[in-house]
């Protein structure tokens, strides 16, 4: 099972908070049947079931804050092998936050053969949020929660990207253009894949 993993092809999708990750992947999932894993998904699932562990996340994320980085490999992982015998590759949204964290799931699970870097400015991604929060629902897009989102975006997970710049496999994609328009040039980097 693990080696299957392995040999899946698997694609980072990192930005910051609302710069338009989920709107992009459910294009993907839709035009070339890859599986979606949204790491804030999975843990907002979690938080919904009620569950103890749950409780603890909640608390976290309410704060903008990150959670341990093996709660969430491990959610991933186990989410990855229900479906690796269905899936013609794998979207890792939201994911790795921070160096650390890609470093740990290359080691239990594989390397990245795409980084999309969905890519606007910070004012567009204050905006789409506070809007999003009008139905959303979300316990974290809110004014203050968002700043923070933010503000650990740029310290923490930028510097995933330099690090997987050196590898020569990021796409640095503008998400500040029409949804369709940001697709076609994701789906022009996952042509390029192969
Ligand atoms: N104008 C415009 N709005 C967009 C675009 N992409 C996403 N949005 C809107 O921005 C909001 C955030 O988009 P999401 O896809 O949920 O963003 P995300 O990066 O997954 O955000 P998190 O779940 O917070 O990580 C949504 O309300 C979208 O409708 C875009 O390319 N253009
Ligand atoms: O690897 C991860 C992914 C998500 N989160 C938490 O889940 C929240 C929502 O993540 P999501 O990707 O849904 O939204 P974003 O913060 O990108 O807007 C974050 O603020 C974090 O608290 C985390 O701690 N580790
Ligand atoms: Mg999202």
């Amino acid at each position: 099972m693990a080696d299957k993993i392995k040999d899946a092809k698997i694609i980072f999708v990192v930005g910051g908070p609302g710069s338009g990750k989920g709107t992009q992947c459910e294009k993907v999932v839709a035009k070339y049947g890859y599986t979606h894993l949204s790491s804030g998904d999975l843990l907002r699932a979690e938080v919904a079931s009620g569950s103890e562990r749950g409780k603890t996340l909640q608390a976290i994320m309410q704060k903008g804050e990150l959670v341990p980085l093996d709660t969430v490999l491990d959610m991933i992982k186990d989410a990855m092998i229900a479906k690796v015998d269905v899936s013609k590759g794998f979207l890792i949204d939201g994911y790795p936050r921070e160096v650390k964290q890609g470093e740990e799931f290359e080691k239990k699970i594989g390397a990245p053969c795409l980084l999309l870097y969905i890519d606007a400015k910070g004012e567009t991604m204050v905006k789409r949020l506070m809007k999003r929060g009008e139905t959303s629902g979300r316990a974290d897009d809110n004014e203050e929660t968002i700043k923070k989102r933010l503000d650990l975006y740029y310290k923490a997970t930028e510097p995933v990207i330099a690090f997987y710049s050196s590898r020569g496999i990021v796409r640095k994609i503008d998400s500040e253009l029409p949804v369709d328009e940001v697709f076609g040039h994701v789906a022009k980097a996952i042509d390029g894949l192969k």
